[in-house]
């Protein structure tokens, strides 16, 4: 939507600002009148000044109304303008809440943050000073015009002249400006997304010398910026110089006709003279304003193209259902139909998936790097959705189910499991939100989990903040957190990347028994590297590069898929080795 129709849109600000417009344009012509008056009183006919203190009073009494009524006319903008800029904000963050695994798939959160707060900030100037100004433009400058007509017709002839080069000028120049505008802007989140990319990957970069190159390149990336932004200022300068030299030449015209009638032609009174020069310059300042605020206004246009593209960009929500999944204590069937899934046009796709998993069957998906498997895996758990084919549970399709009921029934243990800011108490009960969990249980699991030695050592146990601000855990102790996790839940399918670094032999240790314990009451979906995982699987899919090249035991593949028979005995070199 324009931002033009956006604040249309605001019908109770648009009345109030055209009715305080009015009082303004109304108070403009009482004051140059009352003016010229007491001036006309005092020197053309020598009256006493007492004679004028009722004009001087209601002078004053002008100046406070047109005051108050500017300040209430900006107010109004201000309050369209948090309207509006807080309708942005709930859009997009609406957009990136209702799909988070579909937007963090796209990447750029940089970009995001930047979108969400500064761009959003540039629809500012649209709504408080842009939209009133050319409110109140039009209504004080047509009763200006009226007034300058009723009292000398030449002048308001010149001012309909000179008055439209003004949005000439202003239309040219702010085409440029928007142009600016964007490139400021493309900049700016240029720099945001790069600012933070350094961020997040400084160890890599330190330990592969580049900090320096990368600090070079962030400094380029805001010198960027700072030009783009030079840029406009450079408009806004030149727009402003413009708009001052029309303006004084349209002022300059009308005193040179007032100038010549009143004194070499002696046709018009020292009151219409006086009165037209009084308002002239209200006249072109009313329309100079407009015209910079029309260069801020093109900075916000600029700022809501962008947004709008954004909310534009399509991005398909995954719709759940709520039928509800059985009861059962043996985990549903899964079968995987024609499954594909793709990162995007361009992107890694995975294409036409089919197999099945039974109730306790322990499958392994393997494959070289980069062939798909964690994407599959993803795909399994409901996180992305299928560009076509299905996934059906107990021969329903996936999505027609509850989206809570699916996901407490399964467990999704990553290669690098996330850990919260707070307690390692807090981080395990995440597995059971909302559910009692008594302090044996927890003494349990952790035991399940191979943590109680770690936790003896602390000082406060399972109440050690951990995570953002808090200790730090080594790799094997967040897989061990996430197998806390898995046992507390129990849940009927346990989706696991097994992890592709060494992990230490007690840790290689409790994470094999934990997972075999756990199996007994599962299905379970393993990205398998290891070749005890591999071999004693029910079911093998051989991936490569997103296709299913071979399904089977491993004795069926090692016959039938020269592939997988390749990278076995590629890996059973590795162990020999
Ligand atoms: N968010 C993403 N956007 C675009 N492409 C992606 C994205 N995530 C992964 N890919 C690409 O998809 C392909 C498959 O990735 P995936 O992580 O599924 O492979 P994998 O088989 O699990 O690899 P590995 O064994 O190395 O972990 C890769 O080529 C990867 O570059």
């Amino acid at each position: 939507m324009q931002l033009k129709d956006m604040a249309k849109k605001q019908k109770m600000g648009t009345y109030s600002l055209s009715f305080t417009a009015f009082v303004i344009g109304g108070m403009t012509v009482t004051q140059a009148l009352l003016i010229v008056s007491i001036v006309k009183h005092i020197f053309l006919e020598e009256k006493p000044f007492s004679a004028v203190t009722l004009q001087l009073v209601a002078l004053l009494a002008v100046f406070t109304v047109r005051g108050l009524f500017t300040y209430i006319h900006g107010k109004i903008g201000i309050g369209m303008a948090s309207k509006v800029k807080r309708e942005f904000r709930q859009s997009l963050i609406t957009k990136y809440t209702n799909n988070p695994i579909q937007t963090s798939i796209k990447g750029q959160s940089g970009k995001r943050v930047t979108l969400i707060t500064d761009v959003v900030d540039e629809i500012d100037p649209y709504f408080s000073k842009y939209y009133p100004q050319r409110i109140l433009s039009s209504i004080v400058s047509l009763i200006l015009l009226t007034a300058v007509f009723w009292q000398n017709w030449v002048s308001g002839v010149i001012m309909v002249v000179t008055a439209p080069l003004i949005p000439i000028f202003m239309i040219i120049i702010g085409k440029k400006t928007e142009k600016k505008a964007n490139e400021q802007l493309e900049k700016l989140t240029a720099l945001a997304g790069k600012f933070l990319d350094s961020l997040q990957g400084l160890i890599t970069l330190k330990l592969f010398g580049k900090g320096s190159e990368e600090a070079a390149n962030i400094k380029t990336s805001s010198m960027d910026y700072r030009t783009a932004t030079m840029d406009v200022l450079k408009f806004a300068f030149l727009s402003s110089l413009v708009l001052e030299l029309i303006s004084m030449l349209g002022i300059a015209l009308i005193a040179f006709e007032v100038g010549l009638r009143l004194v070499i032609f002696q046709n018009i009174s020292f009151f219409a003279a006086f009165f037209v020069l009084a308002i002239a310059p209200e006249f072109y300042k009313t329309l100079k304003d407009v015209g910079s605020a029309f260069h801020a206004g093109k900075g916000s246009m600029a700022a809501a193209k962008k947004i709008s593209q954004e909310l534009e960009e399509s991005n398909q929500i995954i719709q759940w259902g709520n039928e509800r999944l059985s009861d059962a204590a043996d985990p549903p069937s899964i079968q995987l139909n024609n499954l594909s899934f793709s990162y995007g046009e361009d992107y890694f796709s995975l294409q036409n998936i089919n197999a099945t998993f039974e109730p306790y069957s322990q499958i392994a998906i393997v494959g070289p790097s980069g062939s798909g498997k964690t994407s599959l895996l993803h795909l399994i758990a409901g996180l992305y959705l299928p560009s076509t084919g299905e996934m059906l549970i107990n021969n329903q399709p996936l999505f027609t189910y509850d989206e809570r009921e699916w996901f407490d029934k399964l467990i999704y243990i990553s290669q690098d499991p996330y850990i919260f800011s707070g307690t390692i108490k807090d981080n395990i009960l995440i597995a059971c939100p909302g559910k009692e969990i008594s302090e044996d249980e927890l003494t349990y699991v952790i035991e399940k989990a191979g943590l109680t030695e770690l936790i003896d050592q602390l000082e406060d146990g399972t109440n050690t903040y951990i995570g953002e601000g808090g200790r730090g855990l080594s790799g094997g102790e967040r897989q061990r957190i996430a197998l806390a996790r898995a046992f507390l839940k129990r849940p009927q399918i346990i989706l696991f990347d097994e992890p592709t670094v060494g992990l230490d032999l007690y840790t290689e240790g409790i994470l094999q028994k934990s997972i075999e314990e756990l199996s007994q009451n599962a299905t379970i979906i393993t990205v398998a590297h290891r070749l005890h995982t591999i071999k004693r699987a029910d079911c093998i899919l051989y991936l490569e590069n997103g296709t299913l090249v071979g399904k089977g035991t491993h004795k069926e593949l090692l016959e039938n898929t020269h592939d997988y028979m390749t990278m076995i005995e590629e890996q059973q070199g590795d162990v020999a080795g």
